[in-house]
């Protein structure tokens, strides 16, 4: 049997590809895979890419050849996938998922707690420049734009200093950088980070199990915490937290931190409960944030992204 798979012309999602068709090789070693690469939105589309209302620009036109049947199946960094697929759709496969952390990338090996004063430090996210700025309130953060690769030149520029990213996503393109790892606690990651979601058509049910296969299942009960609280907040009020979840034999924990956006305030819920109920864990994690009122946090977000956007 031959599929055929879906993903982005971008490095990082080509490696991501591979790396899910080495892993569902040895589990299903009869199998062929073909990469077919379809540009998207996301590609083309230079301007930071965090923005609530941009997400999901990377998977859209590849889910729609998956729902056409044009592709057997897509592979997407999870964090950029909207939690409402078309109804045709669903998240068939979570394989074991990677480092949820971010990293500080500087050509010097500085951390951001050496760099010098005054340091411009490069970051799509308006979230992580607001954690930077917490840590630092001496240093300049700057939005910075193109994918991974192009980031990361960027800093043997003039114009950055260091840049902060995503360690999956320097781990999975094989970069060897120079790099100190930032904690979760100063930098809680984006729902979903690190994870991989195979999307495929929710009736064909042989390319699913043939899927399943590679399925890690506490990497698929931390995303289902994680998004659960992601989507609860985002109801009340739409700006990004900060959410991972790390499960144990029996548990499973999920942290959440918000920020105002000026940085001053911010708001902190971490909840364990059942493995077996990752969902109503990240219900309840939101109740609490709303019961700490987040919704006061939520205030001038939007109008910062936009700004930010312009930059
Ligand atoms: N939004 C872009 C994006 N989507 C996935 C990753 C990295 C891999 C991951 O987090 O799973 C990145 C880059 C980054 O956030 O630095």
């Amino acid at each position: 049997m031959k599929y055929v798979v879906g993903a982005r012309g971008s490095q990082l999602s080509i490696a991501q590809t591979n790396w899910v068709i080495d892993e569902l090789k040895k589990a299903n070693p009869d199998a062929e895979y073909e990469i077919k690469t379809i540009t998207t939105k996301g590609d083309t589309d230079n301007r930071p890419l965090f923005t609530i209302d941009q997400k999901g620009i990377f998977e859209k036109e590849i889910d729609k050849a998956v729902a056409l049947k044009e592709i057997d199946f897509a592979v997407h960094s999870l964090k950029d996938v909207p939690s409402e697929l078309d109804e045709n759709l669903i998240l068939a496969c979570i394989p074991k998922r990677e480092a949820v952390n971010d990293v500080f990338i500087s050509p010097d090996g500085s951390s951001l707690d050496s760099i010098k004063p005054g340091a411009v430090i490069g970051t799509s996210s308006l979230r992580r420049a607001v954690q930077v700025s917490r840590k630092r309130p001496d240093v300049t953060v700057k939005p910075i734009r193109g994918n991974i690769e192009t980031r990361i030149k960027k800093i043997s520029g003039d114009n950055y200093d260091a840049i902060v990213l995503a360690k999956a996503g320097i781990t999975r393109l094989g970069l060897d950088v120079k790099h100190t790892e930032l904690s979760t606690d100063d930098f809680s990651p984006s729902p979903g980070q690190g994870a991989i979601a195979i999307v495929a058509r929710a009736d064909d049910s042989q390319t699913i199990e043939m899927l399943k296969r590679i399925e890690d299942a506490d990497s698929r009960l931390e995303i289902e915490a994680e998004r659960t609280l992601s989507d609860f907040v985002d109801s009340g009020c739409r700006f990004p937290v900060g959410a991972y979840a790390k499960s144990n034999d029996s548990d499973i924990t999920l942290t959440v931190t918000a920020f105002s956006v000026d940085g001053k305030q911010s708001l902190h819920v971490s909840k364990t409960g059942d493995k077996n109920n990752p969902k109503s864990l990240g219900k309840s994690a939101g109740e609490e944030l709303r019961k700490k009122g987040v919704n006061d946090l939520a205030l001038n977000w939007r109008e910062k992204v936009e700004e930010w956007n312009k930059t």
